[in-house]
């Protein structure tokens, strides 16, 4: 395979990734963190890193000080740095799509200077934050009233993907900063279930539903938009006017947006440089804003531009998102691991792995690099989880036993929420106290002999030994609030920035959803009409056949 056209060598050739491979290979199996951890007594508060109100332990991986060397002059040989200046200056690093990626600019100060082709940015971000801000506090205070002159009680956000799961992911994680009065829904699934579930046992005449969509164009969205349009005008007599009361719009697209029927003035403006996973705490964060209100959610922007200024200015030795995106890379690239866990200790977090899919897998999940040939290293992991204790009583048996090596994040918090009875704030230290077992089961496990001295039959003995050097990072914070779930949010943006610059791919477009895509248009005919779908392939011609046959019979 031939080097970049700027004569750097390919990545497994650079002579930083063979000295990893060389340092792997000498330190097989591998690095015992018992052994780690004797040799070295203030490894526990050396490996860890801070970042606004985030600890983040990193003691329990698989490397030494050299190991992190190495991998520190990997990210720079792979010039990490050089792409996130040209990110935050505004440059089109996005290069199949030929866009910038200014995620980071959603969150900056008032004042700031980021510029797109020459144009200062900032001052339309805060345009909108602005109306956005407004919109909402009419919503929450009732002076925006719907149709019939009932205040708005219900919010049903309509989008897919980045345009629901951010939303859907933020408004679970701050649920105790919401509007408790309000209620808040979210609808993405093209199956009819999901909108019939979300506005069954509500009042039209209180419902706003928020249309999200970068694009205006996803078929699921807009069929979701439509049918809700359909049920609001039933339940409303069927004037048109009452669209304009009950239907905002979260997009790029403005034409679009009108020819949907939604007055452009009831439309909340963000740019093609948000990538749509990038994009909750655009406009598209309305639903949130309404929940959170505005004081809020300006401060999980703060809480995000925290994370943003420590990527741009801490050193490499201690910059968080840069050390974990290459312990990553460590695992992904050098020990064969296929995927990596996420593992909140809070409930309010129980869509945070899920949001985090989309952000990793469809930044990271390509096979060619940056200029279009195939890479030879693995990319972005699988990424999964839920929130312990659950995950503990279900697949953790695999992590502790099972023949492979799954890295792990954990995340937990000091404080309970603030509204919760003294006996369930009591709950926190149980909870907690498994967070931390759990670490140190997986990373020091139980060897034979420490489990025959417990009296265990011999026979017994390999069932119940833990190989242990499992590795995790532990993510600690005080409490969960706005501002830290941003700083969350925006390590792991950072992290995946770190990996896509690493591997030389492109982190910002997302082809691979498109075949899909296009597919299911062509193949819809033959379900609903029984069309002809011309190169429809056999196995799939039998599923549509069958399918047909079996509607039929029912
Ligand atoms: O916001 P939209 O334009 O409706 O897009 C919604 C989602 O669908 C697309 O297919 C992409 O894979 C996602 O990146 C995007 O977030």
């Amino acid at each position: 395979m031939s080097d970049s056209p700027s004569g750097s060598p390919e990545l497994t050739r650079r002579p930083e990734w063979t000295a990893l491979e060389d340092h792997r290979k000498d330190a097989l199996p591998q690095p015992d963190l018992r052994e780690l951890f004797a040799a070295d007594p203030g490894r526990a508060e050396r490996y860890v890193v801070r970042v606004g109100d985030l600890r983040i332990d990193y003691s329990k991986h698989l490397v030494t000080d050299e190991t992190l060397a190495l991998l520190q002059e990997l990210a720079a040989a792979t010039d990490v740095f050089g792409l996130r200046d040209a990110m935050f200056r505004g440059e089109r690093i996005n290069v199949t799509e030929d866009r910038a990626v200014l995620h980071t600019a959603l969150r900056a100060p008032r004042d700031a200077v980021v510029e797109v082709d020459g144009e200062n940015v900032v001052p339309g971000v805060h345009a909108v934050l602005d109306k956005m801000a407004g919109f909402a506090d009419r919503v929450r205070s009732g002076e925006w009233t719907g149709h019939t002159g009932k205040r708005i009680r219900n919010v049903v956000n309509i989008g897919i993907g980045g345009s629901d799961l951010g939303p859907a992911m933020a408004y679970e994680a701050l649920r105790p900063f919401t509007d408790r009065e309000l209620t808040f829904r979210f609808v993405s699934n093209v199956d009819g279930s999901d909108l019939h579930e979300a506005v069954r046992d509500l009042d039209p005449a209180e419902t706003l539903f928020i249309v999200a969509s970068k694009t205006f164009t996803t078929i699921e969205t807009i069929t979701n938009a439509t049918s809700a349009r359909s049920w609001l005008l039933k339940g409303l007599g069927g004037d048109e006017k009452a669209v304009a009361k009950h239907f905002v719009a979260l997009s790029t697209n403005s034409e679009k947006v009108a020819g949907f029927g939604i007055d452009v003035d009831n439309m909340f403006e963000f740019w093609d440089w948000v990538g749509g996973r990038y994009s909750y705490d655009s406009a598209i964060g309305l639903s949130l804003m309404i929940a959170i209100g505005p004081d809020r959610f300006r401060e999980m922007l703060d809480g995000f531009r925290i994370v943003d200024e420590h990527f741009r200015n801490a050193p490499a030795e201690a910059n968080a998102p840069l050390l974990l995106g290459l312990l990553g890379i460590w695992y992904g690239n050098f020990h064969d691991a296929q995927s990596h866990a996420v593992l909140p200790y809070s409930h309010y977090l129980s869509k945070f792995t899920a949001y985090l899919q989309q952000l990793d897998m469809e930044s990271n999940g390509k096979s060619v690099d940056r200029e279009g040939r195939p890479v030879r290293w693995q990319t972005g992991p699988v990424v999964w989880g839920t929130p312990g204790t659950n995950g503990q009583h279900a697949y953790y048996q695999l992590i502790h036993q099972g023949t492979k090596l799954i890295p792990a994040d954990f995340i937990g918090f000091a404080r309970p929420v603030a509204e919760l009875s003294d006996g369930l704030k009591a709950q926190h230290d149980l909870l907690m106290a498994n967070l931390f077992a759990q670490g140190q089961a997986l990373a020091f496990g139980k060897t034979a002999e420490e489990v025959r001295a417990e009296g265990v039959p011999e026979e017994q003995v390999p069932h119940r030994t833990f190989r242990g050097n499992h590795p995790t990072t532990t993510i600690l914070a005080g409490e969960l609030t706005p501002s830290v779930l941003g700083q969350l949010v925006a390590l792991y943006e950072h992290k995946v920035f770190v990996q896509g610059a690493v591997w030389n791919i492109d982190s910002f477009d997302q082809w691979g959803v498109e075949l899909g895509k296009v597919l299911a248009k062509r193949v819809e005919p033959a379900l609903t009409e029984g069309a002809d779908v011309p190169g429809l392939d056999p196995s799939t011609a039998a599923l549509v056949a069958a399918y047909r046959n079996l509607r039929e019979v029912n």
